[in-house]
């Protein structure tokens, strides 16, 4: 990573878990959370996760000498002095998000990426009044971010472009895939869908139709291994010989009526699944079909072998 300055504003879960992503990167990390034990709890978690990185080869150098990288601050507008990006990782309270960019925003360059980690607020409402506005963005997680790479950039209409592409840049040489998200909605990609398997999962054990655990275990042992290598739209057209525009047809219907059943009327309009399907034929013509469905199962092998021992 180009060494760089960020600065992380709470010492929570993720908090904690984005100071080790940065200096397992090379960055040098200020720290800053208003609570004493905040601090303590992520000195010694982030210390026990660099040396999990480092076990597990992920970590190029002694834990100690990126732990060396991380320092705490005693004030936010002290942490954020030198910058290149501070990541928010305030509690998912709006109000609290903006306070906090207020109370940084003198401390910070033109140019410092001020990056919120909120799972589902839109950067506008939380740069509404800022005088930073056009240097914030959304930068999501999942969480653990050293262990999975995928971000999501979240501008708001007043975002600079070179503020999101410095976001991008900062994530991508952290080892992350940043993905921009190019409208504003609330819970952005990563949220969105989360939050569609959620409800529905919910929706079966209130229901009586499945059990906590056996909804865990049809994703578990199922769906999550699949989406663990492809997408919903690779497994759908690798599902069905012709492709995805086969699986619409094929399943379309039903799941229109699953979505009704549960007062969601969103239709795959005809228009729709040729915009989708065209995108699919240019990641993989049809006569590439069969490779990739061997290469899918070759994939599905590697999990059976990691975790279920010999097939
Ligand atoms: N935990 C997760 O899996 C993920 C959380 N996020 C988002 O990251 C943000 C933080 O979430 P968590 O780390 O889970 O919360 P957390 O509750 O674990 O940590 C929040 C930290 O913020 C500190 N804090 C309280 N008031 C503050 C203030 N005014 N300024 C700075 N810090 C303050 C608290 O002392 C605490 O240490 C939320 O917006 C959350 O939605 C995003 C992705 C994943
Ligand atoms: O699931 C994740 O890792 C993130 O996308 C989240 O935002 C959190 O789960 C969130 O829902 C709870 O903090």
């Amino acid at each position: 990573m180009t060494v760089r300055k960020i600065a992380v504003l709470g010492a929570g879960s993720i908090g904690t878990a984005f100071a080790v992503l940065f200096a397992a990167a090379g960055a040098t990390v200020r720290i800053w959370d208003p609570l004493t034990e905040a601090r303590e709890r992520a000195l010694s978690d982030v210390r026990t996760r660099l040396g999990l990185l480092h076990a597990n080869g992920l970590l190029d150098e002694p834990p100690e000498r990126a732990l060396e990288r991380i320092s705490f601050s005693e004030e936010a507008v002290e942490a954020v002095a030198g910058a290149s990006l501070v990541q928010e990782c305030a509690p998912e309270r709006a109000e609290v998000k903006r306070e906090l960019f207020a109370r940084v925003a003198a401390g910070v360059d033109d140019d410092t990426v001020l990056a919120s980690s909120s799972s589902a607020i839109v950067p506008s409402s939380i740069a509404a009044g800022s005088d930073r506005a056009a240097q914030i963005v959304v930068g999501h997680p999942g969480n653990p971010p050293y262990l999975l790479p995928v971000i999501e950039v979240v501008p708001s209409p007043a975002s600079r472009a070179d503020i999101v592409a410095a976001a991008m840049a900062v994530y991508r040489d952290a080892g992350l895939s940043p993905v921009l998200v190019r409208q504003e909605a609330e819970g952005f990609i990563f949220n969105r869908l989360q939050g569609a398997v959620l409800r529905e999962a919910y929706c079966l054990v209130r229901d009586g139709v499945a059990s906590v655990e056996d909804v865990d275990t049809v994703m578990r042992r199922g769906l999550g291994r699949r989406w663990a290598f492809i997408g919903p739209f690779e497994t759908a057209d690798l599902n069905t010989r012709g492709g995805i525009a086969s699986h619409a047809a094929k399943m379309g219907p039903a799941y229109e009526r699953m979505g009704a059943e549960r007062g969601q009327h969103d239709p795959w309009s005809p228009e729709l699944v040729a915009e989708v399907a065209a995108r699919r034929r240019e990641s993989l013509p049809l006569d590439e079909w069969e490779r990739r469905v061997a290469w899918r199962d070759e994939q599905l092998l590697r999990f059976r072998k990691a975790f279920d021992g010999p097939a």
